[in-house]
């Protein structure tokens, strides 16, 4: 009952208007087959008497009602159709509040809760308009029921009971039938993922390029039909199980009112009522008969409904994907937890931000990345990262912005645990190039702008911005200047044409948008130029040097010249911090720092003096 009313409320909050429209129509259509029952019985008996007088009335209401429903019809469709915009347009709006509102995305990366998030938007989709409807058309059904169980018990209250108890198998077999095709639902909720994955992949122009050159077109439609097909086959079992009882039980029915009518044309025939009184008989049989059908299916549906509808409440309900989070301090799942009260915000970054002991893995039963980290970066230090493939740089800037927790350990901004800081406040003193930064289907302008939606100045600070990154010529040099759209797969909004960027070029808007929030404490910088020419990589680094000063930063990067003037470089190794100090101090340690130095080196040296070329 708490998730009927909670679905109920949502499509009220969401169409008011729209909804109490739905309601007028409903009693409008559930009381009219009893009353044009009664009218059709008083015209009949009117023009039965031998003097045929006073059936002008029930004549001339049975046309205006039949008027009134034929609207009234169209008037619930429309009202039908708003509620299920209305409400979908608010579950859609309040379900991806929930998404983002996890200080974390560890959730984001779990299968199952993946699944759920399908399932939820799913339900929030078509659910609580699917329960609206389905209460009404209960309301409607009652009230063209009890109508008629009256009209049937003032002519015999044995065939009303019977035709009334009749519903009560057709009822619970179609409960049954409903939760099976949620649990369906459910279950096949996984593969359908899959199949949409490889639609999107099939469709998406980023992976066209190796489909068209490795000829994955025909491995996956058949790996898209098969997840298709297995669903499908699933559904069937449920739609055969259907088919089944449903044929059974109207044989069921069917014979129940067949007796009752036969039963009551024999007390009619037998003199104890009129020839109206059976024409209300047999219009109260088959109204009984379609109401009950009505009620029980639209139950079945509503049950169904609101098993689907769970799903779409604990995730808005819970945020992100509606697992349970811990309140834990150290999360084992990785996950940033949500703070309990509204917490302190983190202030301008005045004496450190510290690693103390941090150990991190991603997920309790995977590998630990980092084993004890310490690391300081003090106010206005660029310090530079270096490690292998894997050694967990990436990890250590995605704990910095609060996107995972620390498993053990802790990360302190100004000696107070981060954890302790509201998340938003730290990350608004955070500014980012991630290594897989995004690219936004929209115009340059946005594409620079949503890295600071705050920032003021207008198109001048977004070139400023883009100025940083070498990029501003460019981007003003396009068919619309900013205004145009970066995007292969979307039209501009205006009239204007859009505009296809090169890998380094988008890579140069990444670091635009980090570049607009130039009053972060600290930039951090993960691969920012491994796309970029030898001769955009030294300007873009010469433009970041002075656009930091002043701020702290993190820079990893495995072109290690572009970090060799970092005031300190830390080596990743082993999960640990394997050497730090200047790039001077590394090189005559001779360590992996110098050793990948040296081979980076080599790789940009001539060819020695009197060897062939
Ligand atoms: N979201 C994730 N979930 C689970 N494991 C992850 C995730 N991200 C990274 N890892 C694992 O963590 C390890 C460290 O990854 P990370 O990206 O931090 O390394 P890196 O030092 O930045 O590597 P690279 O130099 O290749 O960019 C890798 O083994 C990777 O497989």
């Amino acid at each position: 009952m708490k998730r009927l009313a909670g679905a109920m409320a949502l499509a009220v909050r969401a169409a008011p208007a729209s909804m109490a429209l739905r309601v007028g129509t409903t009693l409008l259509s559930g009381a009219a087959p009893v009353g044009v029952a009664w009218l059709t019985r008083n015209l009949i008996d009117d023009l039965a008497r031998p003097q045929r007088s006073g059936f002008w009335l029930p004549a001339c209401a049975l046309a205006v009602a039949g008027a009134l429903l034929a609207v009234n019809q169209h008037v619930a469709r429309f009202a039908d159709r708003e509620v299920a915009r209305q409400v979908a347009l608010s579950a859609q709006t309040e379900l991806f509040a929930a998404v983002t509102r996890p200080v974390g995305i560890a959730e984001l990366e779990d299968p199952a809760g993946q699944n759920r998030l399908r399932l939820a938007q799913q339900a929030g989709q078509e659910a609580p308009q699917q329960l609206t409807a389905a209460v009404l058309a209960i309301g409607q059904a009652a009230v063209t029921l009890a109508g008629f169980l009256v009209a049937l018990a003032a002519l015999s209250p044995l065939i009303a009971v019977l035709v009334a108890v009749s519903g009560l198998p057709v009822l619970v077999a179609q409960i049954g039938l409903s939760r099976r095709r949620a649990e369906t639902t459910v279950r096949i909720t996984p593969g359908l993922r899959r199949q949409a994955h490889y639609a999107m992949l099939l469709m998406d122009v980023r992976a066209a390029k190796e489909i068209r050159l490795f000829g994955l077109g025909p491995y996956f439609r058949s790996r898209l039909a098969r997840e298709l097909a297995q669903a499908q086959d699933a559904e069937r079992a449920v739609d055969k199980a259907t088919l089944r009882v449903d044929g059974l039980l109207a044989v069921l029915t069917a014979a129940v009112s067949g007796g009752a009518l036969v039963a009551a044309i024999a007390r009619i025939g037998g003199g104890a009522g009129t020839v109206g009184d059976l024409s209300v008989l047999i219009a109260a049989l088959a109204g009984v008969q379609s109401g009950l059908a009505t009620m029980v299916s639209s139950i079945a549906t509503a049950d169904q409904m609101l098993i689907l509808y769970s799903h779409y409440a604990a995730v808005v309900e819970s945020g992100a994907t509606g697992s349970a989070e811990s309140g834990d301090r150290s999360s084992e799942t990785g996950s940033a937890t949500r703070p309990a009260s509204p917490l302190p915000t983190a202030g301008p970054l005045r004496q450190s931000l510290e690693f103390h002991d941090v150990w991190f893995r991603y997920t309790p039963d995977s590998d630990w990345i980092l084993r004890g980290i310490d690391l300081i970066i003090e106010p206005g230090q660029s310090v530079g990262l270096v490690g292998l493939n894997g050694a967990g740089k990436s990890t250590v800037a995605k704990l910095i912005c609060r996107l995972y927790e620390p498993t053990r350990g802790s990360i302190t901004w100004n000696g107070t645990d981060l954890r302790d800081l509201d998340a938003a406040s730290v990350r608004s003193r955070v500014s980012a190039v991630f290594q897989d930064f995004m690219s936004y289907e929209m115009s340059a302008a946005d594409n620079v702008a949503v890295g600071d939606l705050e920032a003021g100045g207008g198109e001048a600070g977004l070139r400023a911005a883009a100025a940083h990154a070498g990029i501003d010529e460019t981007l003003a040099a396009l068919p619309d200047g900013y205004r145009t759209m970066l995007s292969r797969v979307f039209d501009a909004d205006g009239p204007g044409s859009g505009a296809t960027l090169s890998g380094g070029q988008w890579q140069r808007v990444a670091i635009a948008r980090a570049a607009l929030r130039a009053g972060a404490d600290l930039l951090i910088l993960d691969e920012p130029s491994s796309g970029l020419d030898a001769l955009a990589e030294a300007a873009v680094h010469e433009s970041l040097r002075t656009l930091r000063t002043g701020q702290a930063s993190l820079l990893i990067s495995h072109r290690l010249s572009s970090l060799r003037d970092a005031d300190r470089i830390v080596v990743l190794g082993g999960g640990r911090v394997a050497e730090a100090g200047s790039h001077d101090l590394l090189m005559a340690r001779g360590g992996l720092y110098a050793r990948l130095f040296q081979q980076q080196a080599r790789g940009y040296q001539l060819p020695a003096l009197g060897r062939p070329a």
